[in-house]
C-alpha cells in the first residue's frame, strides 16, 4: 500500500452546500420502493437466474408488496426478452404493479425494448447512459454535448415509440449513471434536457434516478449531492426523484437514508443487498430501519426467513450470518453481561411496553424469527443465559443463588470442552447435577402424630434398592429430613426454599428448590414432581446425595 494514497486516490470531493437542510429532516413515510433485483441484481449473479427463478423471485417481490419492479433489460438477451414476453402474455403482473426494463441509449436497444413490451398494461421504461468525465472520454468519447445530445435523442426516440403503443400507460425514467462521480452542474444540465424532451409535468411525472453506481463518497457528501440536485432540477414538481445507491464503501444503506433526508422520494435496491460487486442497496435493511424507528415500511417481511430461503435459492448466493435483521446469528448473544440484561428485560416486559430490548433492536418474532436463538451459551456466557434458556426451554425459574453455583458446573465443563452448550446440554448437566433422574420417591404418606408432630413415611428407590424411610418433625419437610438420618447420617438445614409450577393443567409439575446447609457445607437441591411435597422431598434428598451416600442397604433393609 501507498505511504501517500492522494498520490493515487483524489483526495475527498466537499459539494459547498454551505444551507444544506437534509441534517434536520426525520424521515416520516416510506419512500417509493422499486426492487431492481431481477436486473441489477439478476446481471451481478455467477449464474443469472433461469426463467422458474426469475418468475418466483418476482411473485416474491409482488408479495413483499412492491409496486415497481425492474423485471429485466429485455435488449440484452433472449433470456431477459422472454421474461418480460411472459409476464405480459401470461398476465401475471397485478393490476397495482407496475414492470420496468432497462435500456442503454442506442437505437436498436430501445427498438428491441419496445418489441419485448407489446401489450403490456403499464410499464417503467428506464434510460440510462454514462455521464461521469472518466466515461465520456474513455468509453463514449463524447464531449459535455455529446453527451446530453445523447441522452435527448434517445430520450426523444422512447416518447415516439410509446407514441406509437397507446394502450399502454408508460413513464419514463431516466439515470444519469455514475452520477455520483459526475460534476453537479452537468448531472443538472444532462437530466434538465431529458425531462423537457419529456416534457415532465406534475400530472405526468418522469422518474429521475440518481446511482452512486460506485460509492465513492461519505454518505453526508452524497446527501449534499441528493439535496443539490432537489433544489436545483427544473421541472422538480414533475420528477419522482429516485436514488440507486450501490454499497462500495459499505454504506449504501446510509447513503440512502440521508438521500431520503435530503429530498429523494424514491429508493431502487436488491433484497439483502445483492447486487454488482458488494451490492445494491439491501431494501430489506432501509424498510427495517424505517420499522424501528415507527415508520410503515410497505412491505412485508414478517416472514423473513422463507424469503431469505427463495433469494438464497434464487440468486444461488447465501446471505452472511451477520447480516442485519435476517442472519442467522443476529438475534443471537453470546456473551454473559448481553444475557443477562436480556433476561431481565424480557422478565421486567409487560403487554404493550414499547420495544425497548437490550442488544435486540428488533422483536425477532415480528419478522417471523422465534426467541430461540436470542440466548447462546458458550464460554463467553454466564449465570444469566444459562437460566433464560433453562426457562425458556424446560419452563425452569432458578433462584439468583442456585444460577451462580449451576453457571459454576457449566463453566467447569466450559472450560475443558471449550464448545456451545445447546439447551439441550445444558438441561442434562442440570438433570446430572443435582440428580433429577435417580434416585425417585414414591408412596409419600404424610400425617399428623397425636403428639401434634408432623410424620413422613416414604419409600426411597435408588436403582433396584428400595429404601424405607421415617420420620418425624415440626413440618413434613423437617420430618422427611429427620427419616434421612438413619439413610445418611448428616446434618441438614434448610435455609432457603422456593418452589413454582412448570406448565399448566392435568399436565402440571412443580419444581422446589431447596438450600441446605449439609454438615457446614450450603448447597442446593432440586425437585421436581406432580406434587408439590414431593418436589420439595426430592429436593432435600438430591441434595444430601450431591455430599455423601447412603449407609449399606443391609443395616436399614426394607421393613
Ligand atoms: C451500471 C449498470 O448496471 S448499467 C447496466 C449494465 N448491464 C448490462 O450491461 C447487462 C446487459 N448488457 C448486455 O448484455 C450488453 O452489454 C448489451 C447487449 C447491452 C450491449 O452489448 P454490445 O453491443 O456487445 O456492447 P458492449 O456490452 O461491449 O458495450 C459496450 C458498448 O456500449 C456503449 N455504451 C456503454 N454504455 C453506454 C450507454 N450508457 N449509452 C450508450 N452506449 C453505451 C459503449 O460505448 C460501447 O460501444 P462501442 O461498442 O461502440 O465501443
Ligand atoms: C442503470 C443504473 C441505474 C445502474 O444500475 C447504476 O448506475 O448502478
Ligand atoms: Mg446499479
Amino acid at each position: 500500500m501507498l505511504k501517500n494514497p492522494a498520490a493515487k486516490y483524489p483526495v475527498a470531493k466537499r459539494i459547498g452546500l454551505t444551507d444544506r437542510r437534509w441534517p434536520d429532516a426525520v424521515i416520516q413515510r416510506a419512500p417509493v420502493w422499486c426492487s431492481v433485483d431481477l436486473r441489477d441484481g439478476n446481471q451481478a449473479l455467477i449464474e443469472p437466474m433461469d426463467p422458474a427463478r426469475k418468475l418466483r423471485l418476482f411473485e416474491t417481490l409482488v408479495r413483499i408488496g412492491f409496486k415497481e419492479i425492474e423485471v429485466g433489460f429485455p435488449s440484452a438477451s433472449q433470456a431477459d426478452f422472454d421474461f418480460v414476453r411472459m409476464l405480459i402474455e401470461r398476465d401475471l403482473v397485478p393490476d397495482d404493479v407496475t414492470i420496468q426494463v432497462l435500456t442503454q441509449a442506442r437505437d436498436h436497444l430501445i427498438d428491441r425494448t419496445f418489441e419485448s413490451l407489446a401489450g403490456a398494461k403499464r410499464v417503467v421504461v428506464h434510460l440510462y447512459n454514462a455521464v461521469a468525465p472518466v466515461m465520456r472520454r474513455v468509453v463514449l468519447g463524447l464531449d459535455e454535448n455529446g453527451v446530453v445530445d445523447l441522452a435527448v435523442r434517445h430520450a426523444r426516440m422512447i416518447r415516439e415509440c410509446a407514441q406509437r403503443q397507446p394502450d399502454t400507460q408508460w413513464a419514463f425514467q431516466y439515470s444519469p449513471e455514475m452520477f455520483s462521480n459526475t460534476e453537479l452542474a452537468f448531472s443538472k444540465r444532462v437530466v434538465d434536457a431529458v425531462t423537457a424532451e419529456w416534457r415532465a409535468t406534475p400530472q405526468r411525472p418522469c422518474i429521475i434516478n440518481l446511482p452512486s453506481t460506485v460509492e465513492c463518497c461519505t454518505p453526508n457528501v452524497f446527501a449534499d449531492m441528493v439535496e443539490w440536485m432537489h433544489r436545483h432540477l427544473e421541472r422538480r414538481d414533475g420528477i419522482v426523484l429516485s436514488v440507486h445507491p450501490h454499497n462500495d464503501r459499505g454504506t449504501g444503506t446510509a447513503a440512502a437514508e440521508v438521500a431520503l433526508m435530503a429530498g429523494a422520494d424514491r429508493l431502487e435496491g436488491c433484497l439483502f443487498g445483492n447486487g454488482e460487486r458488494t451490492g445494491n442497496l439491501d431494501i430489506v435493511n432501509v424498510a427495517l430501519n424505517l420499522y424501528t424507528q415507527g415508520v410503515p415500511p410497505e412491505l412485508d417481511f414478517s416472514d423473513i426467513d422463507a424469503i431469505r430461503r427463495t433469494v438464497e435459492h434464487c440468486n444461488q448466493l447465501p446471505v452472511h450470518p451477520r447480516h442485519p435483521y435476517v442472519g442467522d446469528l443476529v438475534y443471537t448473544s453470546f456473551s454473559g453481561s448481553h444475557q443477562d440484561a436480556i433476561k431481565k428485560a424480557f422478565a421486567a416486559r409487560r403487554d404493550g411496553d414499547v420495544w425497548d430490548m437490550p442488544y435486540l433492536p428488533i422483536d425477532p418474532m415480528d419478522l417471523g424469527r422465534s426467541y430461540e436463538a436470542v440466548i447462546r451459551v458458550n464460554s463467553q456466557s454466564g449465570k444469566g443465559g444459562i437460566s433464560f434458556l433453562l426457562e425458556s426451554e424446560y419452563g425452569l425459574e432458578l433462584p439468583r443463588r442456585l444460577q451462580i453455583e449451576f453457571s459454576q458446573a457449566v463453566q467447569r465443563v466450559m472450560d475443558t470442552e471449550g464448545k456451545e452448550l445447546t439447551a439441550a446440554d445444558l438441561w442434562a448437566l442440570f438433570e446430572r447435577e443435582y440428580g433429577l433422574t435417580a434416585p425417585h420417591i414414591e408412596h409419600v404418606q404424610v400425617g399428623e402424630r397425636p403428639d401434634g408432630q408432623v410424620q413422613v413415611v416414604a419409600e426411597v428407590v435408588q436403582g433396584s434398592q428400595r429404601r424405607r424411610l421415617e420420620g418425624r418433625g415440626n413440618g413434613p419437610i423437617d420430618a422427611f429430613v429427620d427419616g434421612l438420618q438413619a439413610l445418611a447420617p448428616v446434618a441438614v438445614e434448610v435455609l432457603d426454599y422456593h418452589q413454582h409450577a412448570i406448565g399448566g393443567g392435568a399436565q402440571a409439575r412443580a419444581a422446589a428448590y431447596l438450600e441446605l446447609r449439609i454438615d457446614g457445607v450450603t448447597r442446593f437441591g432440586v425437585g421436581i414432581d406432580a406434587n408439590t411435597m414431593t418436589a420439595s422431598m426430592k429436593a432435600v434428598l438430591g441434595a444430601v446425595l450431591r455430599t455423601t451416600r447412603f449407609v449399606p442397604a443391609e443395616a436399614h433393609a426394607l421393613a
